[in-house]
C-alpha cells in the first residue's frame, strides 16, 4: 500500500489506461488520465464512466481526466503509458516538454515500433534519456481489473526505484505487483503473446480440442522464448507471469482482443473486417509482422508465427496453419534442456533427416 499519496498520470484514454487510473485511485494516488477526446473526457469526470472503451464500470472519482498535457504531468511522480505501440512515440514526443528526469516513466503498451524493431520502454529511453524507465507487463485484461476480479502483474526494471515506486502505487487488496529486473524479456512478453493469442481464437473458431490449444500453447511458448533469448532475454522470464501467465489468459478468453481477431478470422470473415469490428486495438496483428521479418534476419525458427503470418497476408486458408505446425521438423520439447540442434543431427545419423 502506498504510505504517501503518489501522483499519477496516466496517459491514453482506452481501456487499460482506464483501469490503471482507477487501481491507482483505489489505492490513495491522485490521478490524472490524460486524453484526446473531449466528450470522454467530460463523461468520466461527470459520470465516472468510460463509455467508449469500458462502459460497464464505474471509476473511481479520484480520477481527473483532461485533455490538457501539462494538467496531467504537472507534478506527476508516476507516468503510465497506455497508448497504443503505432501512436505511442508522436504521444511521448507531444508530452516531452512537461517531463521531467525524476519522474518515473512507465509503458503497458505490448506492441513494437516498426522502424527499427523497438519496443515502447527504449522509444521512452531514446526520446527522454532518462534513468527511471519501467515497464508492466502480465495476464492483465482491463476489464476483469475493473471489476476488481484478483489480478497480478510484472514491473520490469533495471532501476530499482521504478520497481518499488510502482509496487508501492498499484499494488492494492485485487492488484499485485511482482518485480523483474529483466525489462526487455517482460516487454517481450506481453509483446509476442499477442500472436498466439490470435492464433488460439482461429484455432477455437475451427472447433479445436483441449489437447490442440495445450500443444499450442506450449509451442508457443517454445517459440516466444526462442526469439526472445536471441534478443537478449532471459528465458526464465518466460516461466513468470508475463509469459506463461499472460500467453494463458490471451489464449483463453473472449475478453481478448487479439483472440476476439483471430475466432472472427477462423469464421471466415477477412482480416480487415476482423480489425474493424473490433474497434479497439489488437497488436498482435502488426507485430506478427514484424516478428517474421525479424525472425528471418536473425535466423530464428517460428513456425506458428509464420503460419499466422500467411493466413493474415498471404490467403492462405486458416486451416492450413495447423499443418505448419504438425509436419515441421520432429524437434525438441524444452530447447533449454535439450537444444534442436541435437536432435536434427541424431536425426541425421540415422539416415532420416532431410534438410
Ligand atoms: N486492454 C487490455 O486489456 C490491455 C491492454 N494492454 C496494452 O495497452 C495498450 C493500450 O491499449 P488499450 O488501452 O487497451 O487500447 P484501446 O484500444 O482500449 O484504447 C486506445 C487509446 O489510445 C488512444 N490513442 C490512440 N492513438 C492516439 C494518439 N495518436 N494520441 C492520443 N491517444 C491515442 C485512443 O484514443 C484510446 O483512448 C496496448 O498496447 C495494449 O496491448 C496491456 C494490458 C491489458
Ligand atoms: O494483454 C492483454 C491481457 O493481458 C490484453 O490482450 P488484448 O490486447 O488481446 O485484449
Amino acid at each position: 500500500m502506498a504510505e504517501q499519496q503518489i501522483r499519477v498520470a496516466v496517459l491514453g484514454g482506452g481501456s487499460f489506461g482506464t483501469a490503471l487510473a482507477s487501481i491507482a485511485a483505489d489505492n490513495g494516488a491522485q490521478v490524472r488520465q490524460w486524453m484526446r477526446d473531449e466528450a470522454l473526457v467530460e463523461q468520466i469526470n461527470r459520470e465516472r464512466r468510460n463509455g467508449r472503451y469500458l462502459p460497464n464500470y464505474p471509476i473511481n472519482p479520484a480520477v481527473q481526466a483532461s485533455t490538457d498535457l501539462a494538467t496531467v504531468l504537472h507534478d506527476a511522480e508516476l507516468v503510465l503509458i497506455a497508448i497504443p505501440s503505432k501512436a505511442f512515440r508522436s504521444v511521448v514526443q507531444t508530452a516531452k516538454p512537461w517531463l521531467k528526469p525524476e519522474q518515473i516513466l512507465v509503458s503497458t503498451t505490448k506492441g513494437i515500433e516498426q522502424d527499427g524493431f523497438l519496443l515502447m520502454s527504449q522509444v521512452l529511453e531514446q526520446e527522454t534519456g532518462f534513468a527511471h524507465i519501467g515497464v508492466i507487463a502480465g495476464p492483465n485484461l482491463a476489464s476483469e481489473i475493473a471489476d476488481k476480479q484478483l489480478t497480478a502483474t510484472v514491473i520490469a526494471s533495471a532501476d530499482a526505484l521504478t520497481r518499488t515506486r510502482v509496487q508501492q502505487a498499484l499494488g492494492c487488496r485485487y492488484f499485485r505487483v511482482y518485480a523483474s529486473n529483466d525489462r526487455h524479456g517482460v516487454e517481450l512478453g506481453g509483446a509476442l503473446k499477442n500472436i498466439y493469442a490470435i492464433a488460439a481464437g482461429m484455432a477455437a473458431a475451427l472447433g479445436m480440442g483441449e489437447n490442440t490449444r495445450s500443444m499450442l500453447m506450449t509451442r508457443a511458448l517454445a517459440e516466444m522464448s526462442r526469439f526472445a533469448v536471441a534478443q537478449g532475454a532471459n528465458p526464465m522470464t518466460f516461466l513468470g507471469l508475463a509469459g506463461v501467465g499472460d500467453l494463458i489468459v490471451t489464449c483463453s478468453s473472449n475478453l481478448s482482443r487479439n483472440y476476439r481477431v483471430g475466432f472472427a478470422i477462423g469464421e471466415g470473415r477477412t482480416l480487415d473486417d476482423a480489425v474493424e469490428a473490433l474497434g479497439q486495438v489488437a497488436e498482435g496483428v502488426n507485430t506478427v509482422r514484424l516478428v517474421c521479418t525479424r525472425a528471418a534476419e536473425i535466423g530464428v525458427y517460428m513456425p506458428l508465427a509464420e503460419g499466422l503470418y500467411h493466413v493474415l497476408f498471404d490467403g492462405v486458408p486458416p486451416q492450413d496453419m495447423a499443418k505448419t505446425l504438425m509436419m515441421g521438423e520432429q524437434s525438441s520439447d524444452v530447447e533449454f534442456i535439450l537444444p534442436r540442434e541435437d536432435v536434427q543431427q541424431a536425426h541425421r545419423d540415422t539416415g532420416g533427416w532431410h534438410d
